[in-house]
């Protein structure tokens, strides 16, 4: 094993965000060896292959991980820990919304009110959702987004923690993360009528609070970004592409009261690479590093303070930890 040079593993790294925070890595640090931890084989090898074209001489490997399966991150964490001793970067971005439509009345109803520029940052109110329970009896959108992941980085914190090194955590969250979707009495969301993408998202902001007071005297930094509204395979799913393509003069006016209003993924993945080049011990964990571009395009990266309290966090923290030892139990012992 090459110990030397830096390990970055994304997951859901072989499209939208995921797939441009590879390509930047590759690019701010050279010598990066890099790792798509992905759900699909064929989707992984076409990211990989279009990487190495622009990349030539980058070492990337392929780890197959459906996160919304816990078998499956089993399953990963043993291939990673035999490739790699050690991981500097670990983008927790694989993400789902399972949306079925938009409430354009709420839409028209709000576009001429105050409440229009926290109806195009959060997007709140205006999604509606489905839910989906998985055949490991998880509700999809909670274990794909948060609980895949908790268990990935759980299982993987001994190649997480270096004497030497320090590791940092990148999560994808979102300006959707709304406490009000959010409950400690029903972390999965289950049998509601929407918000299970804005609880997922807060649960993420909350999570990583807790992985910091546990892991921090440890070298292991996590820390949340969102993107802002980019055109992916996400946003694709809400609404299709010519329609956004259609509106794109729309988003350029929007940015001036809206910086959020990224539409293509290298801004959007801005805060997330600005991330991987500070110091992580300098960085602050009640903050949310949200990619921003203003009207004439400039990038930049915009810090939010988190609304949330350490002791929901912790709360949760033990919550997701009871349900990871009952599927430990399943398919480790
Ligand atoms: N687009 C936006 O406006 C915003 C996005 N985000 C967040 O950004 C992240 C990336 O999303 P985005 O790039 O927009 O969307 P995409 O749909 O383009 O990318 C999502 C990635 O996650 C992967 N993925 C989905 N489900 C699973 C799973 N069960 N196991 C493993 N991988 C999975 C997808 O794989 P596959 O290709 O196989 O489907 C894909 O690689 C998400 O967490 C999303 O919530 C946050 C704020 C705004
Ligand atoms: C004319 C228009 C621009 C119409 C679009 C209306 C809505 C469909 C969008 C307005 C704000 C958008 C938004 C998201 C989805 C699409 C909108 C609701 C997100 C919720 C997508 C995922 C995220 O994580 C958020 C950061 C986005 C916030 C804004």
């Amino acid at each position: 094993m090459d110990n030397s040079s830096k390990v970055a593993v994304i997951t859901g790294g072989n499209a939208g965000i995921g797939l441009t925070v590879a390509e930047r890595l590759l690019t701010e640090h050279p010598g990066l060896r890099l790792c798509l931890a992905c759900r699909n084989k064929t989707r992984a090898q076409a990211a990989l292959d279009a990487l190495q074209l622009s990349h030539p001489t980058a070492h990337i490997s392929i780890v197959i991980v459906d996160t919304s399966n816990i078998k499956s991150v089993y399953n990963a964490v043993t291939e990673i820990k035999q490739m790699y001793s050690h991981i500097d970067y670990i983008y927790l971005n694989a993400g789902i919304m399972q949306v079925v439509g938009v409430d354009w009345n709420y839409f028209w109803k709000t576009l001429f009110t105050k409440n229009f520029i926290h109806m195009f940052t959060t997007g709140d109110g205006l999604l509606k959702e489905q839910e989906e329970i998985t055949e490991e009896n998880l509700e999809k959108v909670f274990t794909t987004n948060v609980f895949g992941h908790f268990v990935l980085i759980k299982e993987l914190e001994s190649v997480l923690i270096n004497g030497t090194r320090p590791c940092q955590i990148i999560w994808t969250s979102s300006s959707n993360a709304q406490k009000h979707h959010f409950s400690l009495d029903n972390i999965q969301h289950r049998n509601e009528r929407g918000g299970h993408y804005s609880s997922s998202k807060y649960s993420t902001d909350l999570l990583s609070l807790a992985l910091n007071e546990r892991l921090n005297n440890k070298g292991v930094y996590s820390h949340v970004t969102c993107p802002g509204l980019v055109m992916t395979n996400l946003t694709f799913g809400i609404l299709p592409s010519w329609f956004w393509n259609l509106i794109l003069p729309i988003f350029w006016l929007l940015r001036i009261f809206v910086p959020t209003m990224n539409y293509d993924t290298y801004n959007g993945s801005e805060a997330l690479v600005w991330l991987s080049k500070q110091k992580p011990e300098s960085l602050d964990p009640m903050c949310k590093y949200v990619s921003h571009c203003n009207f004439m395009g400039k990038r930049y990266v915009h810090q939010d303070k988190l609304k949330i309290d350490q002791e929901d966090a912790n709360q949760l923290y033990d919550q997701l930890n009871t349900l990871e030892k009952k599927f430990h139990q399943k398919y480790k012992s």
